[in-house]
């Protein structure tokens, strides 16, 4: 059976990826069930550069078939900050202190200069071939305190003008709709296919 591994412990990805992946008939495993995970060092300048290493290095030591992304909001008033740097903007991995900081940065900016983007980039790697990258990215506008209880990270603070909600306040199913994450697994999904057959 065809395999793939996710280069990620974040279920909620996962879950995701799995949705992708299991209709095509791949096995799926992530880095979760994994015992001896090489360490990778995130060293890129940009998303795709960093979903690159973390693909290929997983691909290189294990032989496998990885898929593995990179995600991250830029702010255009902190001229794209926090960027890559996106889950540890507070200095360690938690969402409340991300949030709080991002606030605190913006608290003399006002509305209607309070824009921002949610990006991800996707990256596919197998031994024998070049990389499938593809991304995906949706506008928003930063709040000035948190609405909704659902979602991760930054969601709470990320309000949708036409939908007047924050992520936080949809359900998965619609946020997958327009996200960053689910543009790019559209755009996945037009081009995987092809790319797994391409000699
Ligand atoms: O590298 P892995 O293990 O997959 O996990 P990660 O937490 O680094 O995941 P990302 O690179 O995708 O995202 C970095 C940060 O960007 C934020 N982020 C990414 N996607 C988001 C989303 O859909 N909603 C809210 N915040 C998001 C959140 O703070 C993440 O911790
Ligand atoms: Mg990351």
């Amino acid at each position: 059976m065809k395999k793939i591994l996710i280069a990620t412990k974040n279920e909620g990805k996962a879950r995701e990826f799995r949705a992708f992946f299991e209709p095509r008939d791949f096995k799926v495993v992530t880095l979760s069930e994994l015992d001896d995970i090489p360490e990778i060092i995130e060293s890129g300048k940009t998303f795709t550069e960093n979903a690159l290493i973390k693909a290929q290095s997983l691909t290189n030591a294990l032989q496998a078939t990885v898929v593995a992304d990179d995600s991250g909001l830029m702010v255009d008033a902190l001229l794209g900050e926090p960027g890559i740097y996106s889950a540890r903007y507070a200095g360690d991995h938690d969402d409340e202190k991300n949030n709080e900081k991002l606030l605190q940065k913006l608290l003399t900016v006002p509305n209607g200069k309070r824009t921002a983007t949610f990006h991800t980039s996707l990256v596919v790697t197998r031994v024998d071939k070049a990389p499938l990258i593809v991304e995906g990215e949706v506008s928003g506008e930063i709040l000035r305190k948190l609405r909704g209880r659902d979602g991760f990270g930054y969601d709470p603070l990320f309000y949708l003008p036409n939908l007047g909600k924050t992520f936080a306040e949809l359900t998965p199913d619609e946020k997958n709709e327009i996200s960053h994450r689910g543009q790019a697994i559209k755009k996945l999904d037009e081009k995987f296919d092809d790319w797994w057959i391409d000699e």
